[in-house]
């Protein structure tokens, strides 16, 4: 069922009462490459599930253009799957996994040859095809299951963090090789990860999910210069996440304060003076400059990340500031951090807040009281 919108309209599904998506609104154009990103637990495999067709709706309804599909069986929706775990056949050959689904719909035998093939060579596993899957090494597994699923040539991938078994370096390798097939087959994917990098490099567009539900839908950029919530901040590497009290606000700027700090920033959302803020920067987006100058601190770890290095930070009051930068100071150097009122963004804080952040804003630690929400 090839579609030009799958379009997800208001699904929610509940386990016991209790809600493990809720509403989410999305819609999938063909060609597109959609990561689902989240913490563990906020509902990103009962989407994808959902989705496959695995998990029955509790509310809410799918569509693939005008036609309803959540009322149709996962196997007849014409969809991919790749998870984690592989589920390879262990008894057949490299090339007989790949043929099996072709063989299953009773293509001619020399159709399903020449899709088999081709498939192999798309992954790069020509020299393999004979093997069984426990003579592969964990990335070739990865690609047999990769090319099972798109010889059917799906109108939908739904992939479960599927690089997720593998070590770091093979994990990059396959990112690319997941996205050459992308492109290269013109396939439509879902993706889901809650590794932040991996979904940025990978996606056109985000979704960031949140205890069920979606913080922010947008492109990488969007989300990576605009967060709407300093959650979906949090996730995409705003290490340094303040608790602080909203001060006075000029035009488009806010003033914040607390253990010792008085900085500026730009308000994301409605901000007040007065109101409990959690303001929020990105290491690389910290600069070092003279003690006089900005932020006074003292240099307390310097790990080194090939031309730039990591630095930790901390204030006479304790406040912790991760940095990332190519001049490299030595521990225990007296350095001025500087913040850039553009970079460092305000958000406001609601109840649902209160039990993550529930350090006063006068004491000193807005580390751990935020490290707690991970
Ligand atoms: N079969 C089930 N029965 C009861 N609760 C479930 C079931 N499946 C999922 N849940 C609950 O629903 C919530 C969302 O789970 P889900 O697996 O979608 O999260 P996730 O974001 O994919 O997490 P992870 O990255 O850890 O796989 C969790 O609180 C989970 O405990």
């Amino acid at each position: 069922m090839k579609f030009a919108q799958l379009r997800l309209d208001g699904v929610t599904r509940s386990f016991a009462g209790h809600d493990a998506l809720t509403d989410l609104d999305l819609t999938v154009r063909s060609g597109e490459f959609i990561a689902l990103l989240g913490p563990s637990g906020c509902g990103k495999s009962t989407a994808l599930n959902c989705l496959a067709g695995l998990l029955p709706l509790t509310r809410g309804s799918i569509w693939s253009d005008d036609t309803r599909l959540d009322t149709v069986p996962a196997e007849r929706r014409g969809f991919g799957m790749v998870f984690q775990n592989y589920a390879l056949f262990p008894h057949m050959s490299v090339r007989r996994n790949i043929a099996f689904g072709l063989q299953m719909r009773r293509l001619p035998r020399a159709e399903v040859r020449r899709r088999t093939e081709e498939a192999i060579r798309l992954v790069r596993l020509e020299e393999h095809a004979t093997k069984l899957p426990g003579q592969l090494s964990g990335g070739q597994q990865q690609r047999v299951a990769i090319a099972r699923a798109v010889v059917l040539e799906p109108s939908l991938v739904l992939m479960d963090e599927p690089l997720s078994n593998l070590d770091a370096k093979l994990r990059l390798e396959m990112r690319t090789e997941i996205r050459r097939l992308h492109q290269s087959l013109g396939l439509t994917t879902v993706y889901v990860t809650h590794d932040q990098e991996e979904a940025l490099s990978l996606a056109d567009r985000l979704v960031v999910l949140r205890a069920g539900r979606v913080q922010q839908i947008g492109t990488p950029e969007e989300l990576h210069t605009r967060p709407v919530n300093w959650h979906v901040a949090d996730f995409m590497g705003y290490r340094n996440l303040l608790r602080l009290r909203a001060d006075e606000r000029t035009g488009s700027e806010v003033v914040v304060t607390g253990h010792g700090l008085r900085l500026v920033g730009t308000p994301v959302g409605p901000v007040s003076a007065g109101a409990e803020v959690v303001a929020g920067v990105r290491p690389e987006d910290l600069r070092i400059t003279g003690p006089e100058e900005g932020v006074p601190a003292v240099v307390e770890v310097v790990e080194y990340q090939g031309r730039e290095v990591a630095v930790e930070a901390r204030t006479a009051e304790g406040v912790q500031f991760n940095l990332r930068t190519e001049v490299r100071p030595t521990l225990g150097d007296r350095i001025g951090i500087a913040v850039d009122p553009v970079r460092l963004l305000v958000f406001p804080t609601d109840e649902a807040d209160a039990g993550l952040l529930d350090e006063p804003v006068d004491t000193v630690s807005p580390g751990p009281a935020v490290e707690g929400a991970r």
